[in-house]
């Protein structure tokens, strides 16, 4: 192989491609699709020196995090495989970086599962929960409050302009959960029948700042005004290091294309007309009544010790070096 060649395996290629369509979506099942990669990199390569098998895994990573800018849980991941690569030789570092992102793995569904069990303790027999986009995490609290024997019922907001609330509904109903399904400027309205609104996030701020799906800000809003609690569910991966020194969360803006579909009678031809699609906003920790953690449940304005015993006070981009 040319020394020029970066050796992304086609495996990680393939998957850069599916998180940047988001065919892989939602922040924990992108960490999940990127430390597979990884070990897909791996596995694969051609490599015949340590250096050059560390090089393409940086390349690799690489190609993985610029994908999407939101969501930490995909450069959380990725350090944390990074890190764990080690050996002296092409198989020793093949093998620790493969046991590593298994190990990534399988730490997150456990972590999604204790989560789900803490959440589930929020949420009583009869209660009413209010979604918003589709999450797993926040998912795994209506689960595991189910397999509690509790009754649950949902109103879910469709979430324009993707409408992942049609995952949400779809899988809920797959449990036999009583699902409203409403459009999102309906929220304010309904939220008078809810009990809990209840999201999941893809980066939390070490201010307590939750970035979730567009929209939740002003569902948040809303519910306080309403009197309904605003419960996050975001596994540790969710917190996002750099935070800690003042760096701010890029929000993603996406293709015009997702608000106006072909058939819309603003199309294209208005070559004046500017579409602005965010994908994320950003809640204030005062609307957040919770974040509810693997590792317990939080105020938002006492995330920051979490995140500092997980990562202490400083990160750094392997990929880069
Ligand atoms: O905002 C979204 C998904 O946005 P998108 O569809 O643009 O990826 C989800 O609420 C979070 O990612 C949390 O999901 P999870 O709890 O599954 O990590």
């Amino acid at each position: 192989m040319a020394d020029d060649d970066p050796g992304v395996a086609p495996t990680v290629e393939s998957t850069a491609e599916d998180i940047a369509a988001m065919r892989i979506r939602g922040a924990a099942t992108i960490a999940d699709a990127a430390a597979a990669a990884l070990a897909s990199q791996a596995d694969r390569s051609e490599a015949e020196t340590p250096a050059a098998f560390r090089r393409q895994l940086r390349a690799a990573a690489k190609s993985l995090y610029e994908t999407r800018p939101t969501a930490v849980s995909l450069p959380n991941a990725l350090r944390y495989v990074l890190r764990g690569t080690d050996g002296e030789t092409v198989a020793d570092l093949r093998k620790s970086t493969i046991a590593r992102a298994e190990a990534f793995r399988r730490d997150l569904d456990q972590a999604q599962d204790k989560l789900g069990e803490i959440g589930a303790n929020r949420l009583r027999d009869g209660d009413i929960v209010m979604t918003h986009c589709h999450s797993t995490d926040a998912l795994s609290c209506i689960e595991a409050a189910l397999d509690a024997g509790k009754e649950i019922e949902a109103i879910v907001k469709e979430t324009r302009p993707r409408k992942q609330g049609h995952i949400t509904a779809r899988q809920l109903r797959e449990r036999d959960v009583p699902v409203t399904l409403i459009v999102d400027n309906a929220a304010r309205r309904y939220l008078d029948r809810a009990d809990h609104v209840l999201v999941g996030a893809d980066s939390i701020a070490a201010d307590g700042s939750v970035v979730n799906k567009v929209g939740t800000s002003g569902l948040a809003v809303n519910a306080r005004e309403r009197g309904v609690p605003v419960m996050v569910a975001a596994q540790t991966i969710k917190l996002h290091p750099d935070t800690m020194t003042g760096h701010t969360v890029e929000i993603e803006m996406r293709d015009e294309r997702e608000v106006l579909a072909a058939e819309d009678d603003l199309d294209d031809a208005d070559d004046g007309l500017v579409v602005e699609n965010p994908a994320f906003d950003v809640t204030p920790p005062r609307y957040v009544d919770a974040i509810v953690t693997e590792r317990g449940q939080f105020p938002p304005e006492s995330i920051v010790t979490l995140m500092r015993e997980l990562f202490g006070e400083t990160t750094d981009e392997p990929w880069e070096a």
